[in-house]
């Protein structure tokens, strides 16, 4: 199939011509696309199509060496990583990166940190913003552990949970910083089945009920497609199609990309 960059006059995100190269491995060659606003796009591909490469471009941890990366309208690519958050990208980790050793709460308060006006004089002089901030903050905290179940394991230290429920919480650190983009790499590791069904659901549940656009890189397809309302499969690098789940699904060279590998489904 042929594939073509979605159209819209102004996508909340647009992947322009994006190569990586490793060395002599050319990672990703010339890959564009555009995500809509509200849009759950699902990033897919065999083993080394380029699909982390791809994820860590988006989420600054590597540098393009040709191409663009636009969030409306204006490249993140001068951002460094730990600045994404502010012009509204959260991400989630393949294997979860949160603080082992502190509570959920304090967890997902680090997140929602990245909205406050707090700086470090401000905070030792207790300025009266400050004080009206964190309440903010706490509110804002409450609300999504609320929103993602998490309230009564609120003061439970993040180690001592199970995988499916640290998956959450990172889930809900990722929302405490209200992002306009979500990034989640690989949310269905891990999971099993009964948890994955319920991620999928959770995820079109964040879209809908917060306006959050999703960006989902995952091997396991039956949730990609049930879950994506567009999909985007790398190959080598290149964009080998684009479309709905079911275009994607059914385009030749999507199918001969899957048989010739190992991945699962
Ligand atoms: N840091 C790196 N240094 C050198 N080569 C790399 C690096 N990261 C990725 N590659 C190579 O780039 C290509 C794309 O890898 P990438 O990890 O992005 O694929 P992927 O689609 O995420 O694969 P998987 O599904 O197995 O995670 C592969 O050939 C890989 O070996």
């Amino acid at each position: 199939m042929q594939a073509q960059v979605s159209s819209s006059a102004s996508p909340l995100l647009a992947v322009r011509d994006v190569s990586v190269v490793f060395g002599g491995i050319v990672a990703l060659n010339g890959i564009s696309f555009n995500m809509q606003k509200g849009q759950i796009l699902g990033l897919i591909g065999p083993n080394g199509a380029g699909k982390t490469t791809l994820f860590n471009c988006l989420s600054r941890l590597y540098q393009p060496s040709k191409g663009d990366i636009l969030l409306e309208g204006e490249s993140i690519l001068s951002r460094p990583p730990h600045r994404i958050a502010e012009v509204g990208i959260g991400r989630t980790f393949q294997n979860v990166a949160l603080f082992p050793n502190m509570s959920v709460l304090d967890n997902v308060r680090v997140g929602a940190h990245c909205r406050t006006n707090s700086d470090i004089v401000s905070d030792s002089l207790r300025m009266p913003w400050i004080r009206s901030g964190e309440k903010a903050l706490n509110k804002r905290v409450d609300d999504i552990l609320g929103y993602l179940d998490l309230r009564s394991v609120a003061h439970t230290t993040v180690s001592g949970l199970p995988f499916g429920t640290q998956k959450r919480v990172e889930l809900a650190r990722a929302l405490a910083a209200e992002p306009k983009i979500l990034l989640l790499d690989e949310p269905a590791g891990g999971l099993n089945h009964e948890e994955v069904y319920n991620l999928g659901d959770l995820i079109r549940r964040i879209r809908d009920d917060r306006g959050i656009t999703v960006l989902l890189v995952e091997h396991h397809m039956g949730m990609v497609m049930s879950t994506a309302d567009y999909v985007v499969a790398l190959n080598f690098g290149r964009k080998l199609a684009e479309g709905t789940p079911t275009q994607v699904q059914n385009d030749p060279d999507v199918i001969k990309a899957y048989l010739g590998s190992k991945d699962e489904q």
